[in-house]
């Protein structure tokens, strides 16, 4: 995680497996300066339609530079070290040229929240034309396995033929998961994200589940975006596939080489941006010579509004590969308050000062 290890990988001792470095390093760019982004930012907030992570107003800053626009939106509560990450890839997205794609439009996943069941129908026509692959939350504190399960079946009555893939953000210890995987994989699931946290209970429960012979996939999506190393968990064999997301990865161009490095199929998935975000994510997607699974950036349908009034949101099952600007006149009605926005811009100067040093680090 911390910024100086990815450099040093750069320069380093080559017989250590070592971290890949972001975009601005392995491109030799220097960092822009600071004046520069702060000029150009704009500080939104955005009301979600549905709660989601118990997040209610997502606040966002988006900044432009010569290749266009980048989004920078760790959640709060994260601190610097691990919002760098997000800022080196905003900066990549609008100071570096775009990388290489190999397809036009990218297959996403719909995001049903831990809804209780009765809501899911609701909130299933959020999205527009038929729903192929749906992501369902479950897991979540103060919920139960039959509000699972329950979730989970009301999806499967929805949508007949879907695919369906679950999401427990490390939410259950290792008895709960294989409880709770037996349970559900009735519903005919393509894999679980994240059933527990550890590398060693994700080895287990794969062991637990071959022996039962539960068929559902395992997936790793914190122990990839919030690893000191990211590569950790596929080396340890203790995930059948990996959610990457650009932003907490550094960026577009470390992540895809974290990607090619893990030997794993990667599914992309987004971290609740609005269109800005997601196009750096539709842009990841787009340039995986393999994208066996829908990605999960179909998370626009989940804010109130967007910045763009074209948003990047699926139509039957996909995303067209393509950049977003956002509108003057939203972004000045999304305009967060004026404590909110130096906040931001505070926060966005703490992060730039831990990715010069690391720069620094790199040049001497
Ligand atoms: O993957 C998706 O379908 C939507 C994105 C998503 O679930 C998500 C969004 C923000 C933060 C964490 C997560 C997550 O996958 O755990
Ligand atoms: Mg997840």
């Amino acid at each position: 995680m911390p910024f100086s290890r990815a450099i040093s990988t750069h320069h380093g001792d080559s017989n250590s497996p070592g971290i890949t470095p972001y975009g601005f390093v392995s491109e030799g760019t220097p960092l822009p300066p600071l004046e520069k982004i702060l000029n150009t930012a704009h500080v939104i907030s955005v009301g979600m339609r549905v709660t989601f992570r118990g997040v209610t107003t997502r606040h966002s800053a988006l900044i432009r530079g010569p290749y266009g626009w980048g989004e920078f939106a760790p959640f709060p509560e994260y601190d610097d070290a691990e919002a760098a990450h997000w800022l080196s890839s905003a900066l990549e997205a609008t100071y570096l040229p775009p990388t290489v794609t190999v397809r036009e439009q990218v297959p996403v996943n719909a995001t049903l929240p831990a809804v209780p069941a009765h809501r899911v129908p609701d909130v299933l026509n959020n999205y527009n034309g038929d729903i192929q692959e749906l992501k369902i939350k479950v897991a979540e504190r103060g919920q139960t396995l039959d509000d699972d399960i329950a979730r989970v079946a009301a999806a499967r009555t929805a949508l007949p033929s879907a695919r369906l893939k679950i999401d427990a953000n490390a939410g259950w210890t290792l008895p709960q998961a294989f409880t709770a995987l037996t349970a559900l994989s009735d519903y005919n699931l393509l894999y679980a994200e994240q059933p527990v946290g550890s590398i060693s209970d994700m080895k287990q429960l794969r062991t637990q589940l071959d022996n039962a012979q539960v068929p559902v996939l395992i997936a790793a999506d914190e122990l990839v975006r919030k690893a000191d190393d990211p590569l950790t968990v596929a080396r340890a064999h203790a995930a059948d596939l990996i959610v990457v997301k650009a932003a907490p990865l550094g960026g577009v161009r470390r992540a895809s080489a974290v990607i090619a490095q893990s030997g794993l199929p990667a599914v992309i998935s987004s971290a609740l941006e609005t269109s800005v975000g997601i196009a750096t994510g539709v842009h990841l997607a787009a340039s995986l010579p393999e994208l066996p699974y829908g990605c999960g950036l179909g998370t626009v349908s989940l804010l109130d509004t967007d910045v763009s009034s074209t948003p990047l949101v699926a139509e039957n099952g996909r995303i067209p590969v393509r950049p977003v600007a956002p509108e003057e006149a939203r972004l000045k009605a999304l305009a967060a308050d004026h404590a909110t926005r130096a906040w931001w811009l505070e926060r966005i100067e703490r992060c730039w000062r831990l990715l010069h040093r690391g720069y620094a680090t790199a040049d001497a």
